[in-house]
């Protein structure tokens, strides 16, 4: 099942430069797409325009076959919640002056809805937090701390926990990994992997990094100067018809 379309999205600043170029894809539910391409192809400019932060110019960006790109600051608000973003520095996330509990129980106290809810229940503050920092793999007592006080691993988890604490229909990862050392990466990518499956999520993957990508997504798209042009199954990463991009990105790891 499709929970997400992306189709024909152009994007031009102001400036006259032309950041999208006809980009196109969609994402099945439950499923990991990955986006690869070096620095400066637009990768986090897509995830601001699928987030409605920035505006297309032109194309379609829809959500369980509800369009987005059109839709007025009021009309967009009860869609926002459905799309959650993890960036590469979790102080994006995380405000520094809330402890881990009140960071987590934001996006609850915004948009949540016991209903809305499969796999996490609410029944007070104290429960939900602990089943979400359960979910991650954090300590039940690091809801006290602020972020400050936790390892950059643990922030990622804790911002990790925040985006998927309302059990959004798209979580969108942005470059996720690329603020930690190796092994707090590895450990990053299992546990998004354990996440995935566990909670039937759906994600959309950005980053240069192509082995990280590729480990956790079942599609790739790689994408150059606003453009994707190659986009195949994972297990086709490495096949000889792959555009000669991708082979030059393959043969770099
Ligand atoms: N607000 C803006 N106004 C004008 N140009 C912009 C703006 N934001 C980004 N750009 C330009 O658009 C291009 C794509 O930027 P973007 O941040 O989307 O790339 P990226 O692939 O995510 O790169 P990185 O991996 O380094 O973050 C860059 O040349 C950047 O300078």
């Amino acid at each position: 099942m499709e929970v997400m379309n992306i189709s024909r999205v152009t994007k031009t600043f102001s400036s006259g430069r032309q950041v999208l170029d006809d980009v196109s894809f969609s994402l099945e539910k439950g499923h990991c797409l990955g986006i690869i391409g070096e620095s400066g192809c637009g990768k986090s400019t897509l995830a601001r325009c699928i987030l409605q932060l920035e505006k297309i110019d032109s194309g379609e960006i829809s959500l369980n076959g509800q369009m987005l790109q059109n839709l007025s600051a009021k009309k967009l608000k009860p869609f926002r919640k459905h799309i959650q973003a993890v960036f590469q520095n979790p102080s994006a996330s995380l405000n520094p002056k809330l402890k881990i509990r009140d960071s987590l129980m934001d996006p609850y106290l915004q948009f949540g809805n016991q209903k809305d809810l499969r796999h996490f229940n609410y029944e007070s503050n104290e429960q939900y937090v602990k089943q979400l920092l359960h979910a991650v793999e954090l300590p039940a007592s690091l809801a006290d701390r602020y972020p400050h006080e936790l390892s950059g691993g643990q922030q990622q988890r804790a911002a990790i926990c925040r985006a998927i604490s309302i059990e959004p229909d798209v979580v969108l990862l942005d470059e996720p990994t690329s603020s930690l050392d190796v092994l707090s990466q590895a450990s990053l990518l299992k546990l998004l992997e354990k996440l995935r499956r566990q909670f039937s999520l759906s994600y959309v993957f950005i980053s240069h990094d192509l082995a990280a990508v590729a480990s956790l997504s079942q599609h790739l798209l790689v994408m150059k100067e606003g453009r994707i042009i190659d986009a195949f199954p994972t297990e086709e990463l490495f096949l000889l018809k792959r555009h000669s991009y991708t082979k030059e990105l393959v043969s770099m790891y």
